[in-house]
């Protein structure tokens, strides 16, 4: 026999499944359950597509999974007739490497166990929630297609044994001995019962329940007369329960609410039920189905490079894969659900799948349906905001990703605006409409922090002029993604910091001659300021503050593909900004005929900090800010 060491992160969860978590053990039997219907499912499709695989198997084979439990031997044990798993299957899968989500999940436990047993599910820890209820756990295995069967021994502590065993066919047999205070529970018939029919019940293949009874034996007149004390035996009972169909092979008519919600969660882990269900019957040039949710709250790993797609492929009712990124774009992987083709070749290989026109298609119409459902639910602000809260993000990235769908995904998102108060948003539609009709453009300011934009000097001319802006405060994505969208109806978007101010009520001549009537100044700032500005220039966007700072349109390219580099892990400086000062302003009218050039230097100084700091920038040297202002006050006094 030979002992492993569970991966470190693997002995962690092991350790906060037996000591922490308490609450909703019984999702173990999901979580084994699930796995043995994936082994089925893996097997089915080799049956189909593989001859060596499909003569090792007897004729009549179907798969199926058995839940058996024995309240003398305190154990409960979890039977499939699936694929299987070698060695080396058992050492990665449920061993000594932990799968990247086991980190992540041990690193977002929050100390709440309710909340701690709905993770398992979403980081794929679904096996080790055994360890809940288990003193010990045996794991006999024997892959299709090979000879030898292992047999893997864990008592949830730091290690496991694993050594050859003989097993007639293939699959998995999951025996569990249970802890003292949870044999009562999990031996017995109704509580298992109604947690395989709660969570597992459209499992496609059926379950059996495998268990004893007492059976007390029917005496007759005579021998009750005669006082014979009936004799009690016991039975094995082997019945299946749950219903085994694909739900989503149904007549939507048939199927209601609830049904739909407990499939949810058996395929996706989530104890909450879905924000949105999504069921359709293709007919016609493809034939597929499709039965696809919206979460009520996004998949914890939607923001990792290794998430998990939440969407299955079956071809026939025959499972294909549910690691296929390509199913739906990107920007919809929040998306749970199965995608069931008749047009499908069995043998699709992963390459085939991705230029293949019947795909092509499923995902488009998916796509198309999945929006305009949205859509449907937008039209209740109130029902939409939980929506928005969750997934306007992804919605944002789908607006630049998806051009075919762009305007539609553009009308699902919502937008914070100058005209929007508390956690109200505006639609691009309505702020179009709220326009004046001398208006062309959606005017919008991008930064971290809500306040801080909302006091943005810059929209002190918008603000005059009655021009709604929108303000984007989820910098990292909307820096970047904005100013792809291009337009929408023909509306341009346009970032307030790098174009004209709206609605300018002055010549060029007028311009050109305030410029000229300030050129003094603006020098005079730049060489105190140096390189630490790109530019000084008078300005007209401007009512109550004596300076902004903008970016001009070439850095505002610039400063997209910076935004770009750094979320890639790249050093880039930034640009300088441009200065902006506003002649009608004291300040400024005052630093033209100043003589004091020390005075000069300061004021310089306090005009460009202050109008960085009203922007939420930071400011290169605070202690220098400080006695600057320091001096400029004491000769105000
Ligand atoms: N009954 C089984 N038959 C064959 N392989 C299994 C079985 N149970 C588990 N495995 C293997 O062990 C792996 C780990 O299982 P685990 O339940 O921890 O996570 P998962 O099933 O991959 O993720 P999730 O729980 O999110 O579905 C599985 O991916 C599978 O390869």
């Amino acid at each position: 026999m030979a002992k492993h060491q569970f991966q470190t992160e693997v002995g962690q969860l092991l350790h906060l499944m037996t000591h922490s978590l308490y609450s909703n053990k019984e999702i173990f039997i999901r979580e084994l359950v699930s796995n043995a219907s994936d082994a089925i499912d893996k097997l089915n499709y080799l049956k189909l597509t593989d001859e060596k695989i499909k003569a090792a198997l007897p004729e009549d084979w179907a798969g199926q999974i058995t839940v058996k439990i024995d309240e003398e031997d305190k154990s409960i044990t979890i039977v499939d007739n699936g694929i299987g798993m070698n060695e080396e299957d058992l050492i990665a899968s449920i061993g000594t490497i932990a799968k990247s989500g086991t980190k992540s999940f041990v690193e977002n436990l929050t100390g709440d166990a309710k909340k701690d047993s709905n993770l398992i599910g979403q980081f794929g820890v679904g096996f080790y929630s055994v360890f809940m209820v288990a003193e010990k756990v045996d794991v006999i295995s024997k892959k299709a297609g090979e000879e030898q069967a292992y047999k893997w021994s864990s008592t949830g502590t730091g290690e496991f044994d694993l050594s050859p065993c003989t097993k007639e066919s293939s699959g998995t047999v999951i025996y569990i001995k249970l802890k003292d205070e949870e044999v009562e529970d999990y031996t017995s018939k109704y509580r298992v019962e109604t947690v395989i029919k709660k969570y597992s019940n459209h499992i496609a293949y059926p379950i059996n329940l495998a268990y004893t009874e007492e059976v007390t034996e029917e005496l007759s007149e005579e021998d009750k007369k005669a006082g014979k004390e009936a004799k009690k035996t016991k039975e094995n009972r082997n019945e299946k329960i749950n219903e085994a169909t694909a739900l989503w092979m149904q007549p939507k008519s048939k199927i209601k609410q609830d049904e739909y919600n407990d499939f949810y969660k058996s395929i996706s882990h989530d104890s909450q039920d879905p924000m949105l269900t999504i069921h359709t019957k293709a007919e016609g040039v493809n034939e597929y189905t499709t039965l696809f949710y919206i979460p009520s709250i996004a998949p914890m790993d939607m923001y990792r490079a290794d998430y998990q797609p939440g969407v299955k492929l079956y071809v026939k009712r025959v499972f294909i894969t549910d690691d296929e990124k390509e199913l739906l774009p990107t920007y919809l992987r929040f998306v749970r659900g199965i995608i069931d083709s008749e047009d499908l070749p069995l043998n699709v290989s992963r390459e085939i799948l991705q230029e293949n026109r019947v795909m092509a298609n499923i995902k488009q119409s998916s796509v198309k349906k999945i929006l305009g459902e949205i859509k449907k639910l937008s039209k209740d602000e109130e029902k939409y905001a939980p929506f928005i809260e969750q997934y306007n993000r992804p919605l944002k990235e789908g607006a630049y990703q998806d051009f075919t769908n762009k305007e539609a995904i553009l009308e699902l998102l919502r937008f914070k605006s100058t005209k929007t108060e508390n956690a109200k948003m505006t639609s691009l539609s309505a702020y179009k409409e709220a326009a004046d009709s001398e208006q062309k453009a959606i005017y919008y300011i991008v930064g971290e922090n809500e306040k801080v934009l909302r006091n943005s000097p810059l929209l002190e001319s918008y603000k005059k002029n009655d021009i709604e802006v929108l303000i984007l405060d989820d910098k990292e994505i909307d820096e970047i993604v904005t100013p792809m969208y291009g337009a929408y109806k023909e509306w341009e978007f346009k970032d307030i910091t790098s174009c004209e101010a709206p609605k300018v009520e002055q010549t060029e001549e007028e311009k050109k001659e305030v410029e000229e009537k300030y050129k003094d100044v603006t020098e005079k700032i730049k060489e105190v300021l140096g390189e630490a500005v790109k530019e000084v220039r008078v300005t007209n966007r401007l009512s109550e503050s004596p300076s902004c700072v903008v970016k001009d349109a070439e850095d505002a390219q610039m400063a997209q593909m910076m935004q770009m580099m750094r979320a890639m892990g790249q050093e880039m400086p930034a640009s300088a900004p441009v200065l902006e000062i506003n002649p009608d302003h004291e300040i400024v009218s005052k630093l033209k005929d100043l003589k004091d050039d020390g005075l000069v230097a300061d004021v310089s100084w306090v005009l460009l900090d202050q109008a960085k700091l009203s922007e939420g920038m930071e400011i290169t040297d605070t202690v220098a800010f400080a006695q600057r202002l320091s001096r400029i006050t004491a000769k105000a006094l």
